[in-house]
């Protein structure tokens, strides 16, 4: 795979500088401390994310070094002391991450990543970190959305061209595979990423040729294994769709060769798709199937399928690429914790007028929990650290709001969703490849209940906090006069 070259070190927010610049001179800058990176509401008003971006966020912190160059720049601002870029110059990771594996539904409320270093490190990496897991996460969220609409219909992600930025374009790509988009129209995201490129053809081809049949027969000469024939350039059901089944007649057919497809890119896409079906049908081309596209998102392929369209595939861009409907996926770095000198570690929270805003204190663990007899999850449970969940014994969940609201279960499963990343600064985790990342995440969402996959109105999935959590997260509301 080609590696991606850039040194994205200065790709941070001023403030970790200042910060981290104002620690070093303040004898802070080796305190330990725990951050959670968590998002509060899920995009789309869907039930669930999905978290992508692990991947990058490891390049990151293997790169991560201040060179003379970047030094030189920070020089030049006149607002750091020498020593401190001194120091810059052997600045490294050394803390340890934990993180859910690309690819998890994510709810909202819960840590997917916690990290736990030297208050300098922890606080500098928060830029890149949420930049990566917020656009990933949002792409794949969506990209989800639409594949799940397509109900088992491959989606090609089209959308480069509508990106916002190359990064937009190939980890937008890469965060769509995961997702479970069939492949992509960038290549570039297959030659780095692995996620599988093709494609059809654009209407150039055709205006370039004297006449669309021309256009077409050339193309399935050039490619009679791969032809999928934009049909849409002057009339499809006049001339688009006559002319390619003319094309496939006389090209592909001879050769023996049955499977081909032609792409609706206008107009009533359930009217045409269904004429276009019966017209290829007529002619003997039952295995050529049809794909659409033009502005498409979940709601038009699920109202297109409703419809009855006869459409056996979707290539989807600007909506995808950009997720049009929503485009901020909001993942926050919160502090959690801090150790003191004899390595107690203390938790922190935030307080907010608004209590969804108020944050979870200490340094956390999250379980899944999973029903046995279905299979499926019925919570999330947002643990201090050091507790273990027994699941021979009752488990009591409570909704950490009402919490007269109480439910005991048993015959379950749990399972921790933050798994080691880095220790000390050393990567202890391999990455699984992309396809194994796609099947991974196509089967934990097997796992959601229907209800928590509705788009609209989705069941509200329950994140609790265990009793122990939520008497010290309610122990520092006290403490600060909240409650
Ligand atoms: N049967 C349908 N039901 C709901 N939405 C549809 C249906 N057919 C097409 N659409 C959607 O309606 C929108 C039509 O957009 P628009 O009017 O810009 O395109 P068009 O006129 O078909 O073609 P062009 O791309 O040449 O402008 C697209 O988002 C398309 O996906
Ligand atoms: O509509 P999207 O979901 O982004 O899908 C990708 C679109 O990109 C291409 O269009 P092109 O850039 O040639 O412009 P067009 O909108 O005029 O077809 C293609 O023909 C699709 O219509
Ligand atoms: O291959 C295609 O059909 C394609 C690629 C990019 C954008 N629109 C269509």
């Amino acid at each position: 795979m080609k590696k991606n070259p850039m040194n994205y070190t200065l790709l941070c927010d001023f403030y970790e500088l200042t910060m981290a610049n104002g620690y070093f001179q303040t004898g802070m800058s080796s305190q330990i401390c725990y951050f959670d990176v968590f998002f509060r509401t899920v995009p789309d008003g869907g039930g669930f994310a999905i978290a992508a971006g692990l991947e990058q966020v490891i390049e990151y912190i293997e790169n991560l070094r201040f060179d003379e160059e970047d030094i030189a720049f920070l020089r030049s601002k006149n607002t750091f002391r020498e020593d401190f870029l001194s120091y810059l110059r052997d600045f490294r990771f050394t803390g340890d991450i934990w993180a859910v594996p690309e690819g998890t539904p994510i709810f909202p409320g819960e840590p997917f990543m916690t990290v736990r270093a030297p208050a300098i490190e922890a606080q500098f990496i928060e830029t890149y970190l949420l930049l990566t897991l917020n656009h990933q996460s949002l792409i794949a969220t969506k990209a989800n959305r639409i594949v799940r609409a397509a109900g088992g219909r491959p989606v090609s992600e089209f959308g480069s061209r509508r990106a916002q930025g190359s990064d937009g374009a190939v980890l937008g790509a890469r965060a769509a595979y995961i997702a479970g988009c069939a492949g992509t129209a960038c290549t570039l995201a297959d030659q780095m990423y692995g996620s599988p490129a093709g494609g059809t053809m654009a209407h150039s081809w055709i205006q370039m040729f004297p006449d669309e049949y021309t256009a077409f027969k050339t193309y399935c000469q050039l490619y009679p294994h791969s032809a999928t024939l934009l049909v849409d350039t002057y009339n499809v059901l006049k001339s688009g769709v006559p002319n390619a089944i003319r094309a496939f007649k006389e090209v592909l057919l001879p050769q023996g060769i049955t499977k081909c497809a032609i792409r609706l890119d206008s107009g009533d896409l359930t009217y045409l798709s269904r004429k276009a079906r019966k017209m290829l049908d007529a002619a003997g081309l039952t295995e050529c199937s049809i794909v659409a596209s033009n502005s498409l998102d979940e709601y038009i392929i699920r109202d297109l399928l409703l419809q009855g369209a006869k459409i056996d595939s979707f290539g989807v861009g600007e909506r995808l690429i950009t997720s049009k409907s929503e485009p901020v996926f909001g993942g926050v770095y919160k502090l959690a914790a801090v150790e003191d000198q004899a390595g107690n570690i203390i938790p922190k929270i935030k307080i907010s007028e608004n209590p969804s805003k108020i944050t979870n204190p200490h340094f956390k663990k999250v379980y899944r929990i999973f029903e046995n007899e279905t299979g499926k999850a019925m919570a999330d449970l947002i643990c201090v650290h050091d507790e273990v969940i027994d699941p021979t014994q009752p488990l009591e969940l409570f909704d950490p709001e009402a919490t007269w609201k109480r439910k005991t279960v048993t015959d379950f499963t749990a399972v921790e969703l933050l798994v080691p990343i880095f220790q000390e600064g050393r990567l202890v985790y391999q990455s699984p490849s992309i396809t194994e990342m796609r099947a991974y995440c196509a089967a934990q969402i097997d796992l959601q209940w229907d209800e928590v996959k509705r788009f609209e109105n989705p069941h509200n999935y329950y994140v609790d906090l265990s009793q122990k959590l939520w008497d010290i997260k309610h122990e520092l509301l006290k403490e600060a006069g909240h409650i």
